[in-house]
């Protein structure tokens, strides 16, 4: 793939913000194997809905694509299926828009059954209000664009399908659901004596969250510097002080545009995060965005019905910042965290004492163990 970007800012949404929000899209285009050409900002206080940018600004895209020559243009939102359509016909040539991306990031990455039905769910989620009599929706990165549509009755045939595929795939989820529920009981009950305090490590994609589970815990989960490299939560334990056991759960990445049809989807795996006691969110500091990601991810919490749990910021990368542990034991507590964080490296094993004592004393402060 061989993409230019396109985003558009304005109204609610800062020029930098916007200029972000491309520089995490080229990261998309990466995960799926592409390169990107260049990018393209518009300011627009709202969408035209027929083209989602301006008409002029897509012939210039027209124009910017017969000179790059591209094959792709990715459009940093979510485009409705008319846009998609239109755009393609003005443009001559393939249009995504990010929930293509990030849907075709996860079907690639997903390894275990659950984490694979779950993909599959949100394709089929994503896909069927947008088959109509004459689209082309169907598996839009697999190479069949330009293909003529299905006729009504094809359509037809296939919604049902579709349908029927999706009633399916609950089914089967909402047994591995209660098989894990139960697993997750038996392990609890065999801890006996002891006050178990289960951590969800949760975060943005990329911001170190199975780095510090396997510096916890001495697991070895996937690390990879790539966007969404965990799709499947995984508990793992480590005892602490005689009295008290921490059990960690790593958990799929947070991303901002977040497909719906996808928070839909990871709801369940991220059920995880909804039992814990504490929420662990790991921060990449280093990154100069990481103050949107914060809210983009509490935005996310508070979409699984998390957000009124205690919270402990463990402020991921520092060795990116400053050169020696004892250097990063002198820098200021940030002050626009309010509450709980610890400056650490999870790379370098910093500040993982303090974490684990900050993680007992919140415990003990809020009393929530079992
Ligand atoms: N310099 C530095 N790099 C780190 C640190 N922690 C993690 N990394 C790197 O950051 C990248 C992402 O780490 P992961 O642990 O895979 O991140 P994640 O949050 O699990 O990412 P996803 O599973 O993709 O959401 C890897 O290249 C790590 O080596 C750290 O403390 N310092
Ligand atoms: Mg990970």
């Amino acid at each position: 793939m061989r993409a230019v970007l396109v985003g558009v800012w304005g109204r609610d949404i800062s020029k930098e913000f916007s200029k972000e929000s491309i520089k995490e899209l080229k990261g998309l285009v990466e995960a799926v194997g592409g390169k990107t050409l260049g990018y393209i900002l518009q300011k627009r206080n709202f969408p035209d809905q027929k083209y989602y940018i301006g008409q002029g600004k897509a012939q210039e895209i027209r124009e910017i694509v017969r000179g790059t020559k591209a094959d792709t243009v990715v459009f940093d939102d979510f485009l409705t299926p008319a846009q998609i359509s239109n755009l393609e016909k003005v443009i001559n040539a393939k249009v995504l828009d990010r929930t293509d991306l990030v849907l075709e990031i996860f079907s690639r990455r997903a390894k275990t059954k659950e984490a694979k039905l779950q993909v599959e769910l949100a394709k089929l989620m994503h896909e069927l209000p947008r088959l109509h009599g004459k689209g082309k929706a169907l598996s839009r990165l697999g190479g069949g664009l330009g293909t003529r549509g299905p006729g009504e009755q094809e359509t037809e045939v296939r919604k049902r399908l579709i349908k029927k595929r999706i009633h399916r795939i609950k089914k089967e989820l909402e047994e591995i659901k209660k098989r894990r529920r139960e697993q997750r009981k038996r392990r609890e009950r065999s801890e006996k004596g002891e006050r178990i305090v289960r951590v969800a490590i949760v975060g943005y994609t990329n911001a170190g969250k199975s780095t510090l589970m396997n510096a916890l815990t001495k697991k070895d989960t996937y690390v990879a510097n790539m966007l969404f490299a965990t799709l499947d939560t995984k508990t793992s334990a480590r005892v602490i002080y005689p009295d008290f056991k921490l059990l960690f759960t790593d958990t799929v990445g947070f991303i901002r545009k977040l497909p719906p049809e996808l928070i839909e989807s990871f709801k369940a795996t991220l059920e995880e995060v909804q039992e814990a006691d504490i929420i662990l969110h790991v921060v990449d500091v280093s990154d100069e965005g990481w103050l949107d990601y914060v809210s983009t991810v509490n935005e996310v919490l508070k979409e699984l019905g998390a957000e009124e749990k205690p919270i402990i910021y463990a402020l991921n990368k520092a060795d990116k910042l400053v050169e020696t542990e004892n250097e990063m034991n002198h820098l200021p507590h940030p002050a626009f965290i309010e509450g709980d964080a610890v400056l650490i490296s999870a790379e370098k094993r910093w500040g993982l004492g303090k974490l684990l004592d900050k993680i007992v004393e919140v415990a003990k402060r809020e009393e929530v163990y079992i």
